[in-house]
């Protein structure tokens, strides 16, 4: 090994060659996080749920198998990497600073990367050595009650709110790349290479508020959201255009029921309309103003005020049916499509989504200490399903919810999906997803599922935690499952390897160890090689 030290604020650089890791393509330079400034590294825990051991590494990976000759291009991978600041440790998954991962595709070779994304709040946490915004779950502790009544004023403004990108990140249609959360504020702009920050993505127009869905639509010729609305209950829908910072404004929801809107971390949309839920888990002002989270963090759980699905077209901004729906749960929406009749007439839309069976508890069970105290044996991964609704398009007031598929087919876990984005909007066959071998904690599969055969195929190893099984087709293909799925695997033992499965067999084509193992992460996206 050759550690060179250099100096550096909180840095110490290093040189490194890590053992099963060929030369890389050119030096690397690793500044790590020295333990002074980010503490105390407690690595009993599963790799997955463990702190990012350092600041950033980059170097080509060993590939055993063979990675496909076509495959060019860079897979990010976003996540909240970072639980502790000095001795003080994070209570949520989702608290997390975010960890930017790269795997780096060309000519069958692999290079990985991995970096930590410089949000105000994350610098403003590495200087002051202790949290100065408000996260998931935790808020920066005060020294005194002016302290605190300062803090909530900021809250209106957003100011005291986090800007930590740690949720997804998306390239748009003009070649930018943009890390996201669920604040407007915490849109980041990085360099898909260097992983670099390059600053805020500034939106132009004056929409205001402080929120919007972590899931945008994002494709080569627009980018979709909503806002929701927390003063006059309801939702904006809005588009903005590749090359431009200025989103417009498609049309209104307004809620049909409850105190707030419900959290709209992701929204599916169809070819010609946006499909806006109305969930009973509903944001809560007051639970953003508090010092301690409660049981549902930022939301409320209100069965009473029912759930419901609003359809609005695209084109003209007016809503096409708003019907009332079984209670649900869902953080991710997998797709949605038009289902027609035998002229060609549209019926109904078919949204299918990663349904937590109508219970919050999901939040709950992804606190830090949950997480880290599995002991192998408890089976208490709340079950999950593929939830398929039905939103009839001829007045009827009610929509359906049902099972996909029989969610044993896929151990009853379900989450973190992704589809052939060709097929986005589109009728479709095939999903891909984290699923469940039992007894776990956490979805610890990675699934194919087939919503033709209503089958699953399922990948697993002993004791691994992977992350969202990605979709990258094969250029040219007009085969729905011809490309490959790339997941990040964390082990239990500290390491990890990258892994790729062919898209249509499920099977492993290739694996390469990392020098170490990551934590687990959220949301991916393809940056393709030109
Ligand atoms: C909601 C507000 C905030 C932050 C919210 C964040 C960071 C939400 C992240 C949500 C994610 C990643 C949901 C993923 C769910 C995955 C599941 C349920 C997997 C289940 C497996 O079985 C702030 C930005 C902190 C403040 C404003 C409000
Ligand atoms: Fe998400």
């Amino acid at each position: 090994m050759d550690y060179l030290s250099l100096s550096g604020a909180g840095f110490t650089r290093r040189r490194v060659a890590i053992a099963g890791v060929v030369s890389p393509l050119r030096p690397v330079i690793v500044p790590s996080l020295d333990e002074e400034t980010v503490g105390r590294h407690d690595r009993n825990h599963h790799t997955a749920w463990t702190s990012v051991r350092q600041e950033r590494w980059e170097g080509e990976l060993v590939v055993q198998g063979e990675i496909p000759s076509w495959l060019k291009g860079t897979y990010l991978r976003n996540g909240p990497g970072l639980w502790h600041i000095e001795d003080y440790n994070f209570r949520h998954l989702f608290d997390g600073y975010a960890t930017l991962v790269k795997l780096h595709f060309e000519n069958g070779r692999l290079i990985a990367g991995h970096r930590q994304i410089e949000s105000e709040a994350y610098k403003a946490a590495r200087k002051n050595k202790r949290i100065c915004f408000r996260e998931f779950s935790e808020v920066p502790k005060y020294e005194n009650f002016m302290a605190y009544v300062g803090d909530i004023a900021k809250l209106f403004s957003g100011a005291s709110l986090t800007d930590n990108a740690n949720t997804g990140v998306v390239k748009l249609g003009d070649g930018r790349v943009v890390c996201l959360t669920e604040t407007q504020k915490g849109s980041l702009v990085i360099d898909p290479d260097s992983l670099e920050t390059l600053g805020r993505f500034e939106y132009s127009d004056s929409f205001g508020g402080l929120i919007h869905s972590a899931h945008p639509i994002v494709t080569d010729t627009e980018f979709l959201t909503l806002l929701p609305d927390l003063v006059n209950p309801g939702y904006l829908v809005v588009r903005m255009e590749p090359g431009t910072n200025e989103r417009k404004l498609i049309g209104r929801v307004n809620c049909r029921t409850g105190p707030a809107p419900g959290w709209v971390h992701s929204f599916p949309v169809t070819e010609h309309y946006v499909v806006v839920p109305e969930m009973p888990l509903r944001y809560c002002a007051q639970n953003l103003l508090r010092a301690e989270p409660t049981p549902l963090y930022k939301f409320e759980w209100h069965p009473e005020s029912k759930a419901f699905l609003h359809v609005m077209c695209k084109a003209s901004g007016k809503i096409v049916a708003s019907v009332e729906v079984p209670l649900f749960v869902t953080f991710h929406f997998i797709n949605a499509y038009e289902e027609e009749d035998e002229d060609s007439r549209v019926t109904a839309i078919i949204a299918d989504c990663c349904e937590h069976n109508a219970d919050a508890t999901i939040l709950d069970r992804l606190r830090l200490q949950n997480l880290r105290s599995f002991n192998g044996n408890d089976d208490i991964l709340p079950d999950a399903r593929v939830g398929r609704f039905t939103i009839p398009l001829d007045g009827s007031p009610y929509g359906k919810l049902e099972s996909a598929l029989e969610p044993n087919e896929h151990g009853r876990g379900m989450d973190m999906c992704s589809i052939n984005p060709a097929n986005l909007g589109k009728k479709y066959r095939y999903a891909y997803a984290c699923g469940a071998k039992r007894p776990c904690h956490f979805p610890n599969t990675l699934t194919k599922i087939d919503l033709v055969k209503k089958a699953a195929k399922n990948w697993h190893d002993e004791g691994v935690v992977p992350s969202e099984p990605f979709f990258v087709a094969r250029p040219g293909t007009t085969e729905e499952d011809d490309g490959v799925v790339i997941s990040l695997i964390s082990e239990k033992n500290g390491s990890g390897y990258a892994l790729l499965l062919d898209g249509s067999t499920f099977e492993e084509i290739a694996r390469a160890k990392l020098p170490y193992g990551l934590p687990y992460g959220l949301h991916g996206c393809w940056v393709p090689k030109e």
